[in-house]
């Protein structure tokens, strides 16, 4: 019989792991200034992301006086050109990621699955010291599909050894727990993350509002997965 693989813990990036607006509003506000438009606050900027870096300008431009497909075209390479530069600048772990991941690193195996293009969320990742945390790292270009189709949820976790039946996601945003739903996996929604949506609307399994509420949010939301003293079953 082959070895039942550890539980996985799966992450969204972008407000989940890593409050992420400050370095994301000023490759906006490159945009912007391209077009010669006025900036956005950072706060703003909270509502915008989850869909990827297209969408993110494409409510940027919105709230700025309009956009156009030519616009987009033209602003995502300025964007992703002025976020690769300043990948983490202003960016930084939400209180308490470092210690809950820390606490999880021997019991489960643990990936992020992004809506940021890969690259980026590697070197964000590699930026904070994280790379050796993560067993799988997938974002929004790694399939042909991206959350909140399920196979980008269910090819992380498989990716990093695991095996969905036995996962959890974390994520802060509508995407994220559309994706989860549609893989089966229990969903923990980090409620101060860039949520999109009142949090009563979105299907979860458990909600979390600081890091150190994840250990019991994870029995909650998956109890057959991990034993009532939070180790994996
Ligand atoms: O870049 C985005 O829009 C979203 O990224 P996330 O999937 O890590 O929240
Ligand atoms: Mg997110």
């Amino acid at each position: 019989m082959p070895e039942t693989p550890r539980p996985s813990v799966c992450f969204d990036l972008d407000g989940t792991l890593v409050d992420t607006a400050p370095d994301l509003a000023a490759a906006m506000n490159a945009v912007l200034d391209h077009f010669g438009r006025p900036h956005v606050e950072t706060d703003r900027v909270r509502d915008m992301v989850g869909h990827g870096a297209r969408r993110t300008i494409e409510k940027g431009l919105a709230l700025t006086g309009g956009g156009s497909e030519r616009m987009l075209d033209e602003g995502v390479p300025v964007f992703l050109d002025h976020y690769a530069r300043n990948i983490c600048v202003g960016s930084r772990p939400w209180p308490g990621v470092e210690a809950a991941l820390d606490a999880l690193a021997e019991d489960a195996l643990l990936s992020v699955c992004t809506n940021k293009p890969a690259a980026l969320a590697r070197d964000l990742i590699q930026a904070l010291g994280w790379a050796p945390r993560f067993a799988a790292i997938l974002g929004a270009d790694s399939l042909d599909v991206k959350k909140p189709d399920p196979r980008h949820l269910t090819e992380t976790i498989v990716g990093a050894g695991g095996d969905p039946r036995r996962a959890v996601y974390v994520g802060d945003s509508s995407v994220d727990s559309r994706a989860a739903a549609a893989a089966r996996i229990p969903f923990i929604l980090f409620r101060p993350g860039y949520l999109d949506c009142p949090a009563e609307e979105l299907e979860t399994a458990a909600v979390i509002d600081r890091f150190d509420e994840l250990r019991p949010a994870l029995h909650v939301a998956a109890p057959s997965i991990w034993s009532t003293s939070g180790a994996p079953t």
